[in-house]
């Protein structure tokens, strides 16, 4: 039984069934009571199984392990078989082996030409499918989910950057796409495996039924298409005539020639991690800034007075950089993160970590801290990050957590703001969004932070610049 449990400890089932009854909230639930347990705390599941979880939302317990210690905590062996569908890539593995990937990945993401790539490659799909398909939506005056509009967006994105192949599934109609539907189905399934005791989850992957059973169809579905398109890709890789091809596999297909590690395995394992990292991620982003800009008609005029007087240069954007940073702080797109300390240690706040406890980091609580972000810290304020000076302030990223720390930290931040820039840029230049009356918000069951319902809207052509000036500015800013 645990020590000072934050909530009841019950015999045999421990503290799963304050989880389970609470799961429809389970951030909002558990950031008062962890910041009450001084951030660290104990969660036991039921004695049989192996739930015995180490919670930390502390930044120096957080620097402690993600960069001064890094050595002793590892994603670890059950965190792979939990993500076992998706393979072995730089998100799940340890040691040389996630070494490698990293290093290769990092060589490829910050080369420019690949930069100016997937730069392209999202420009192109916002002029040829999301501004034309928002211009049908407005004409038809009818709602649209803008959360389903951004996961199909950014579906065909990232399959254009990872393989060079465009599944096309952004459609005014939303068509049926096979790949697309497979990857967010194993995605659903993951999240269970990690509220579900692993021996339950084990015996029915062992039987094939429930769950387990449609995570097995998705992903060898999923898997399919990642072997398709990577038997295309080799075709096209050696072909001179392709020269100007620059989708990652072909990039790291042309960079690992003739090595053994450039087998189908480990390129399918490292497209499909970057299928995680970076899909929903950017979904999840996208979403939580339209809801939160859309409710906040303050921070959509400064945002539209920001573009009037600046070029429209995504490195001018500070108050809508501002923006991006508080929408990723209210709603880290990975609100939670679990590591496996390796051998026992003592955390800086006193804590005793033995070795193979598995640490789950609340990023969400994080985010709303008010030792970290001050009593004002449940309000959406852009102004946050700016200083006196007009330029962003910079906030360390053991405290700032949403992109990770250390030597883990996200291969995909830079990135990440210029495509929420590009799309955000975009849409409030042509559109005002409005969020259909009484639309519940809440988030779903999911590894990453997306809605339930999704984010249902109407848009509008946007009034002339001068025309918002309705919006009075001192009634709705911050205090
Ligand atoms: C809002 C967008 C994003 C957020 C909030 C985010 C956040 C994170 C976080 C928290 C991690 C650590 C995960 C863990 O260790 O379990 C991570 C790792 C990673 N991210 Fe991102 N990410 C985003 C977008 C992207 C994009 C677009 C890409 C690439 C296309 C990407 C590539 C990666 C990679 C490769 C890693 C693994 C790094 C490693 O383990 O060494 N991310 N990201």
């Amino acid at each position: 039984r645990c020590k000072d449990p934050i909530v009841k400890d019950w015999p045999i089932v421990g503290m799963l069934p304050q989880l389970l009854f609470n799961l429809w909230h389970i951030h909002d639930y558990v950031t008062p009571l962890l910041t009450n347990a001084s951030r660290t705390t104990n969660f036991k599941g039921p004695w049989f199984s192996r739930m015995n979880y180490l919670v930390i939302a502390d930044p120096m317990n957080i620097h402690y392990t993600m960069s001064k210690n890094f050595g002793n905590y590892i994603k670890g062996p059950e965190f792979r078989e939990i993500f076992e569908p998706f393979g072995e890539g730089v998100l799940t593995m340890d040691s040389e082996v996630w070494r490698y990937s990293r290093e290769l990945l990092h060589s490829v993401f910050k080369s420019r030409r690949f930069e100016r790539f997937m730069e392209k490659t999202v420009r192109n799909k916002l002029d040829a499918c999301l501004l034309p398909l928002l211009d049908e939506v407005e004409r038809q005056g009818v709602e649209v989910d803008l959360q389903e509009v951004f996961n199909r967006f950014n579906f065909d994105n990232i399959s254009s950057i990872v393989l060079g192949f465009d599944p096309k599934s952004l459609a005014f109609d939303f068509p049926n796409v096979t790949c697309e539907k497979a990857f967010n189905e194993a995605e659903e399934f993951i999240f269970y495996r990690h509220i579900v005791p692993r021996p339950i989850w084990k015996f029915q992957k062992w039987l094939g039924v429930g769950p387990e059973k449609k995570m097995a169809e998705a992903s060898a579905t999923f898997d399919k298409f990642l072997r398709e398109s990577i038997a295309s890709n080799r075709g096209r890789a050696w072909d001179d005539r392709n020269n100007d091809q620059c989708d990652l596999i072909t990039l790291l297909m042309r960079h690992e020639e003739g090595k053994d590690r450039a087998n189908d395995k480990f390129l399918r394992d490292t497209a499909s991690s970057l299928f995680i990292a970076g899909k929903d991620t950017i979904t999840s982003a996208l979403t939580w800034l339209f809801w939160l800009v859309a409710t906040h008609p303050y921070v959509e005029a400064k945002i539209l007075q920001e573009m009037k007087t600046k070029d429209n240069n995504n490195n001018n954007n500070v108050y809508l950089h501002g923006a991006i940073c508080e929408a990723l702080r209210l709603y880290p797109p990975i609100p939670f993160e679990r590591k496996q300390a390796l051998n026992d240690d003592v955390l800086p706040s006193g804590h005793e970590v033995k070795g193979n406890t598995t640490i789950l980091f609340s990023f969400y609580t994080m985010g709303r801290d008010e030792d970290i972000w001050g009593k004002d810290c449940l309000e959406f304020k852009p102004e946050r990050w700016i200083s006196e000076s007009g330029h962003i302030i910079h906030v360390p990223s053991y405290k700032f957590i949403c992109f990770n720390a250390g030597p883990r930290n996200c291969l995909g931040k830079n990135f990440t703001f210029v495509q929420l820039k590009m799309v955000a840029n975009a849409i409030f230049d042509r559109y005002h969004i409005q969020v259909v009356e009484d639309h519940h918000v809440s988030t779903a069951h999911s590894i990453v932070l997306l809605m339930k319902h999704g984010l249902k809207a109407h848009v509008f052509f946007s009034k002339p610049l001068n025309g918002l000036n309705h919006i009075a500015i001192s009634t709705w800013g911050p205090k």
